[in-house]
């Protein structure tokens, strides 16, 4: 191996170490989102509330679409990301129903 290549695997490693961080970040950030989801379930679950809230979804979208551009990240990735995670929690909010 010579130098340069030397150099881009420590590189390389020190990056991946950066993402895995960022990806532990992710992990606790979701868990900590779907705590405090499951919480607004039990709530709607109690009180025969609607599992979904569209006009709140909308606000939500419409916020991170401006938060991502401001980020310098993709704004429609940003869409599908936040309607992936908010379909599931729907799906729990639905099974919370009694
Ligand atoms: C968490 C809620 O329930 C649903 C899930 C949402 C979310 O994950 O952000 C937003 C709106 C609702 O459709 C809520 O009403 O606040």
């Amino acid at each position: 191996m010579n130098d340069e290549t030397a150099r881009a695997e420590m590189l390389l490693a020190k990056e991946r170490h950066h993402i895995d961080n960022l990806d532990a970040i992710l992990v606790y950030t979701l868990a900590e989102r779907f705590k405090a989801t499951q919480a607004v379930g039990r709530l709607k679950a109690e009180h025969e509330l609607p599992p979904s809230d569209p006009a709140r979804e909308e606000r939500q979208i419409k916020r991170l679409r401006k938060l991502a551009l401001d980020a310098d990240l993709d704004p429609v990735f940003a869409e599908t990301f936040l309607n992936f995670i908010i379909s599931e929690v729907i799906r729990h909010h639905e099974s919370m129903k009694k």
